[in-house]
């Protein structure tokens, strides 16, 4: 706490909203609850709020589910149910604050922003105790802003007006009361708008990088780096793929993201590919995804002689958007001709681009069958292969 602002032990709230879905990060479950560095995105802030000596009271905003997973509470805590905006979450949290005095200072708190320093906090506070009535952690913009309409780049935005809001806010009690009494159906995205309508101004602080918001699944590795020793929690999964294309003369042979010189080519609705097909298969079974026919139906007109390289990158994609990344891929490929050797450094190399992985991690082989069946008839080929991914523990 600042020398100029002193503030009595216990004589500030916290408001931890933690009642999202995560839509966006896709997790599958709220993503509050997903592990950094051994606990949870929501204890991390809990822990940080129940540390400060300032505190005095909590309200964590959760259904049941959130509020058995987020551990001990302080005993000063208590819990609100939350709304179906964030807004509505808040205010629902207020009704838990009726003994608190408007002069009380209120912070007001992203659940996904794990990284809560007592740092922020207490600029926080004593800008409020200073007179400010409300008071956010701001970062500058990095980056160029420009406007964009249909994938072209308009006029620069002038960034040295803008900033980026974070939480948590801080606010005289009595004035985030009235902002939310008054606010209506008129949403806000974060509390500090609805002070600002009342024409209070919004003191700014610096914020902090380590208080990123856990928005997209990305954000968790951003955020594991922050926070977690570097790492996030991963688990290793393993999936297969399996796939048969006829042989037929005359068409052209697509086989491992490239065209090869034959006498045949494979038969199929797309550009029949084998060997990308198992391959796209097995990083969706890696993933749980169901398979390429749910993603892509061969009864769809418009996948009709597609490239199959754009199967197997929508896979690589959705191993992307899960903040996962391919650790390894093994494709055997099963045919008497065409020879796969004198190609096989040409499908590395295709697969190191649609994957976007090192080529090192990249293994082909091919095998015939002794002439044995199908493929030993030459009547088809049959691809295998094998993903072994790295996905965060959530
Ligand atoms: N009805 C809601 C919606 C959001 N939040 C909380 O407000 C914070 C910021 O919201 P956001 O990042 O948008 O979280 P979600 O609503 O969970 O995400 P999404 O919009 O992707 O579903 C989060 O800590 C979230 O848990 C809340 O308490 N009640
Ligand atoms: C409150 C907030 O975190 C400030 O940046 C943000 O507005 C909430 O996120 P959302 O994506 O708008 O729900």
């Amino acid at each position: 706490m600042t020398d100029s602002a002193p503030l009595s032990s216990g004589s500030v709230a916290v408001v931890l909203l933690a009642g999202g879905v995560g839509a966006r990060a896709g997790f599958g479950r709220p993503k509050q609850l997903v592990p950094i560095g051994g606990k949870s995105v929501l204890r991390w802030s809990l822990d940080a709020f129940a540390a400060h000596p300032a505190i005095g009271a909590g309200v964590l905003v959760g259904d049941d589910d959130v509020v058995a997973a987020a551990g001990p509470l302080p005993a000063s805590w208590t819990t609100a149910a939350p709304g179906i905006e964030r807004q509505q979450s808040v205010a629902n949290a207020l009704g838990a604050l009726a003994d608190w005095s408007d002069d009380a200072i209120l912070l007001v708190h992203d659940a996904a922003r794990p990284g809560v320093s007592a740092a922020v906090i207490d600029r926080l506070l004593a800008a409020v105790a200073e007179g400010a009535v409300a008071a956010t952690p701001t970062l500058p913009v990095p980056d160029t802003l420009i406007t964009e309409v249909d994938g072209v780049a308009g006029d620069v935005t002038d960034r040295s007006r803008i900033a980026r809001v974070q939480t948590p806010q801080a606010f005289r009690l009595g004035a985030l009361r009235r902002a939310h009494a008054g606010a209506g159906d008129e949403a806000a995205t974060d509390d500090a708008q609805l002070v600002r309508r009342l024409g209070h101004a919004v003191a700014t602080v610096p914020g902090d990088a380590r208080l990123h918001k856990l928005t997209y699944a990305d954000d968790l590795i951003i955020l594991s780096a922050l926070l977690g020793g570097g790492k996030a929690a991963m688990r290793t999964a393993v999936g297969m793929g399996y796939d048969v294309h006829r042989l037929v003369p005359g068409k052209p042979m697509w086989i491992g993201g490239i065209e090869i010189e034959h006498s045949h080519g494979l038969e199929g609705h797309s550009d029949a590919d084998v060997a990308l097909h198992a391959l796209t298969d097995a990083i969706l079974g890696a993933l749980a995804d169901g398979d390429i026919g749910d993603h892509f139906p061969p009864s769809d007109p418009q996948w009709r002689g597609a490239a199959s390289w754009r199967f197997l990158a929508f896979a690589a994609e959705r191993v992307a958007k899960r903040g996962g990344r391919i650790a390894h891929v093994d494709l055997t490929i099963i045919a008497e001709a065409p020879k796969i050797g004198p190609h096989r450094a040409a499908i590395r190399a295709r697969l190191s681009e649609i994957l976007a992985i090192s080529i090192e991690t990249i293994s082909v082989k091919a095998t015939t069958t002794e002439r044995l069946g199908f493929t030993g008839r030459r009547e088809g080929i049959a691809a295998q292969a094998i993903a072994t991914l790295e996905l965060p523990e959530n």
